[in-house]
């Protein structure tokens, strides 16, 4: 198999704070993966790594299959990052794009093409010849991506292109990173929060907490102390499957989670909650439910669902979810 990346006991630290903390990663080329986390988990900081910009303070990253030091910058030509907030230069649409083809040693003769197919692929050739320093942050993102996507990276590094974007852009993103992603000749990372919108995008995740990529949902994260049955968080008492006594946090995926009006006796969920809904937030694929029990939830559901319970903002409710829902951390 080639891997885009494998990184090896990689460290990063910020004034004596680790921040990054990876013992091994292998990520293969031509996947798309989503880098999941909460704010400071590290995700643009592993992004800097990856775009070279960076170097860990110690551990190994092999890019392509290659050590980072045979040839740096050769191997930055193959890497293109839209970083969390890009810059636009002074000029036009088109003469930031020309001038990344310049700075990326792409031969001239296909400065025209690449160009034009860049701004066809994030719908924005009718922008062409506008100042981009004019532009709304939406339209700037966009320029961002076909900046890199004009010197065709083999790598593609979207650090948390969704942020500020309204839901109508969002989905015109999405569209185009599952565009992309698509057509296999590319690997693509893009970072976000959004478990749902990822997953829209590709079965492919890793989730950061604390600086390490860990193979749990990140949602519903609870920190508190496990002894062996019960896992306490500072209001709550919630059953989980064996793990580790040293576990200092749990997360249940919100799709394990089911809400009812009544508890249920018979089920054999043995995590069954009283609360209150707090908040419902409609999205076309699933409607969001928060649920305060004491410990605040997310709980994922369809709309035919929420229909069926007809449930309001204040709803007394009931959650369940099995102890095996529980990951320990
Ligand atoms: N230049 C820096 N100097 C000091 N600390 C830093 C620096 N850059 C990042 N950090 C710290 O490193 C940790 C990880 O930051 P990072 O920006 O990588 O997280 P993130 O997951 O991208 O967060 P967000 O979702 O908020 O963008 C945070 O605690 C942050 O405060």
């Amino acid at each position: 198999m080639t891997y885009a990346y494998q990184l090896n006991n990689v460290k990063v630290h910020y004034h004596d704070q680790l921040v990054l903390d990876i013992e091994k990663l292998n990520i293969p080329a031509y996947e798309c993966l989503a880098v999941l986390g909460e704010n400071g988990a590290g995700k643009s900081t592993l992004f800097h790594l990856l775009s070279l910009l960076q170097k860990p303070d110690s551990g190994d990253i092999s890019v392509l299959d290659n050590e980072i030091n045979a040839s740096q910058t050769k191997q930055c030509h193959q890497i293109g990052l839209v970083p969390q907030h890009p810059y636009m230069l002074p000029g036009t649409v088109t003469d930031n794009i020309r001038l990344a083809l310049k700075l990326k040693k792409v031969d001239k003769a296909r400065h025209a093409s690449q160009l034009q197919q860049a701004l066809e692929t994030v719908n924005l050739t009718h922008l062409a010849d506008q100042t981009a320093n004019t532009l709304s942050g939406g339209e700037q993102r966009r320029v961002a991506i076909a900046r890199v996507l004009a010197f065709d990276p083999k790598i593609l590094l979207l650090d948390e292109p969704f942020a500020n974007l309204d839901s109508f852009h969002q989905r015109q993103l999405e569209d185009v990173i599952t565009m992309l992603a698509n057509d296999s000749k590319r690997t693509i990372l893009f970072s976000t929060h959004d478990r749902l919108q990822a997953s829209a995008i590709t079965p492919h995740t890793i989730q950061l907490l604390k600086g390490k990529p860990i193979s749990a949902p990140l949602l519903n994260l609870f920190h508190g102390h496990y002894d062996g049955e019960l896992f306490h968080t500072k209001t709550l008492k919630i059953f989980a499957a064996e793990g580790s006594l040293s576990a200092r946090h749990i997360a249940i995926d919100p799709l394990a989670i089911t809400i009812s009006t009544h508890a249920h006796s018979d089920s054999s969920a043995r995590n069954q909650l009283p609360g209150r809904l707090i908040s419902i937030s409609e999205a076309d694929r699933a409607v969001r439910l928060t649920v305060d029990c004491g410990d605040k939830f997310e709980v994922i559901i369809s709309q035919q669902a929420l229909s069926a319970l007809a449930l309001s903002l204040g709803a007394s409710v009931w959650i369940s979810f099995k102890a095996t829902a529980v990951t320990l951390l």
